[in-house]
C-alpha cells in the first residue's frame, strides 16, 4: 500500500518537474529576448534592481513551506543562469561570430589582413635625425611599407631612455613621408592621442597598456587604425575584450599583435604563444601580427620564428631594425642591424612567405 502511494507521489513529482522544466525553458526564452533588446540598446545584462524587485515580490507571495531564504536562494540561481544565457548570446563586435569576412585594416592605403602578409619594421626608439634617415632609406630599399618607431617608451626603469615624445613623432612622420611608408608609434597616455594622430598613421597600444581602459576608450574614439599588443600576462580572452573596448567606441580598425607572454622560460625574452595566432583568427575577424623581436628577444632565431608565425596564419610580423644596435638607446641586444635585416627579409621572400620585392615596388 505504502509502496503504491510512494510511486504515485513520485509520478506526481515527475509531472511537476516536467512542468517546471517547461516553464523554465519558457522563462529562458524570454530572458534571451530581453538580452537581445539590452544588447541593441547597449545596456548592461546584470540588473540588480530588477532582481531585487522580483525577489521581494516572490518572498511576499511565498506560501511556504520553503523559507524566504530558500526561495531567494533558488531564484537567485535562476537569475544567475539567465544572466549566463544573455552573456553567451552577446556577440562581441570583434567576434568571429559576427562575420565570416576577415577585416582588412587600411593604414594609409596599405592593407593589413588582406592575405598579403607584411613586415612592419623600424627602430625600437626614434633617436636622432641621422639614425632615422638611415633606417628610412634601408627600409624603403627592402620594400617595407609600414615603419615603426617609439617616441613614448614605457621602460621598466624610470632612469632608462623614455623617448623623445612629440619631436620624435614629428621625425618619424617626416621620414615616413620621405620614404613613402605609413608610420606607427606607441602612445601611452589618453591625453596624447589627439596630438599623436597629427603624426602617426596607426597608434600602437603597447603590452603594458593593454588594459589601460581610458587609453583604449580614447583610441576607440578616433578613427585611426590601432595596433593592440597583447599584455605581458594577458589571456587571449583579455586581449579580445581589450579590442572590444576600442570597437565599442566605434573604431573597428584594429590589428591585434601577439608579442609573447611571461612564463618561467628564460631562453627567450618572452614565450611566443604561437597558438594565439590561429585562435585569434578563429575567435575574431581582426588581422593579427606577431612581434618577433619582443617575443624572442633573440636575433639568432628571428627568421624561423617569423616563418612559424606566418605559417600559422599571421597577417604579418614586426621586427626592430637599427643602423647600429650596439649604440641603440633601448633594446640594444635584440634589434637587427641592416645586414641581419636584409638576410631576414631575403629568407622570408625566398620561402614565399611575403610578397617579393618587385610586387611591392610596383604596387602603385
Ligand atoms: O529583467 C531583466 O532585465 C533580465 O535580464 C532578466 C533577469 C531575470 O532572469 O529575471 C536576468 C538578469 C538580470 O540581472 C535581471 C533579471
Amino acid at each position: 500500500m505504502a509502496e503504491d502511494r510512494l510511486r504515485e507521489l513520485r509520478n506526481e513529482l515527475d509531472e511537476i518537474n516536467d512542468d517546471l522544466l517547461s516553464l523554465l525553458s519558457k522563462r529562458a526564452d524570454i530572458v534571451q529576448r530581453i538580452g537581445q533588446i539590452k544588447q541593441a540598446r547597449g545596456m548592461l545584462t546584470f540588473d540588480p534592481e530588477r532582481e531585487k524587485e522580483q525577489l521581494d515580490h516572490l518572498v511576499q507571495q511565498n506560501p511556504g513551506p520553503f523559507s524566504d531564504g530558500a526561495i531567494r536562494h533558488l531564484f537567485k540561481q535562476i537569475f544567475q543562469v539567465s544572466l549566463g544565457l544573455q552573456e553567451e548570446q552577446r556577440k562581441l563586435l570583434v567576434s568571429r561570430s559576427r562575420t565570416t569576412v576577415d577585416t582588412v585594416v587600411s593604414v594609409k592605403g596599405i592593407e593589413i589582413g588582406g592575405g598579403k602578409p607584411i613586415v612592419v619594421a623600424g627602430p625600437c626608439s626614434v633617436e636622432t635625425p641621422e639614425q632615422m634617415e638611415k633606417v628610412g632609406a634601408e627600409l624603403q630599399a627592402q620594400g617595407i611599407l609600414v615603419m615603426r618607431g617609439g617616441a613614448f617608451k614605457p621602460r621598466t626603469s624610470p632612469y632608462d631612455f623614455q623617448g623623445l615624445g612629440e619631436p620624435g613623432l614629428r621625425m618619424l612622420k617626416q621620414i615616413g613621408q620621405k620614404y613613402g611608408m605609413a608610420v606607427v608609434s606607441e602612445i601611452v597616455s589618453p591625453n596624447d592621442v589627439e596630438m599623436a594622430i597629427q603624426y602617426v598613421d596607426m597608434i600602437q597600444v603597447g603590452a603594458r597598456n593593454m588594459q589601460n581602459f581610458e587609453l583604449l576608450k580614447a583610441v576607440g574614439s578616433t578613427r585611426v587604425p590601432v595596433l593592440l599588443k597583447r599584455g605581458l600576462s594577458a589571456t587571449i580572452e583579455e586581449l579580445i575584450y581589450a579590442a572590444e573596448y576600442i570597437a565599442s567606441r566605434g573604431n573597428e580598425k584594429i590589428v591585434l599583435c601577439e608579442r609573447g607572454i611571461r612564463t618561467y622560460e628564460k631562453a627567450t625574452r618572452n614565450t611566443l604563444d604561437i597558438s594565439a595566432v590561429p585562435i585569434l583568427k578563429q575567435e575574431t575577424h581582426l588581422p593579427v601580427l606577431v612581434d618577433v623581436t619582443h617575443s624572442t628577444g633573440r636575433k639568432d632565431i628571428m627568421t624561423p620564428v617569423a616563418k612559424a608565425a606566418l605559417a600559422v596564419g599571421a597577417d604579418g610580423v614586426m621586427v626592430e631594425v637599427h643602423p647600429d644596435p650596439t649604440v641603440a638607446l633601448s633594446d640594444a641586444k635584440q634589434q637587427m642591424n641592416f645586414a641581419e635585416f636584409e638576410s631576414f627579409m631575403a629568407e622570408l621572400r625566398q620561402s614565399h612567405m611575403i610578397p617579393d620585392l618587385e610586387a611591392i615596388v610596383n604596387r602603385g
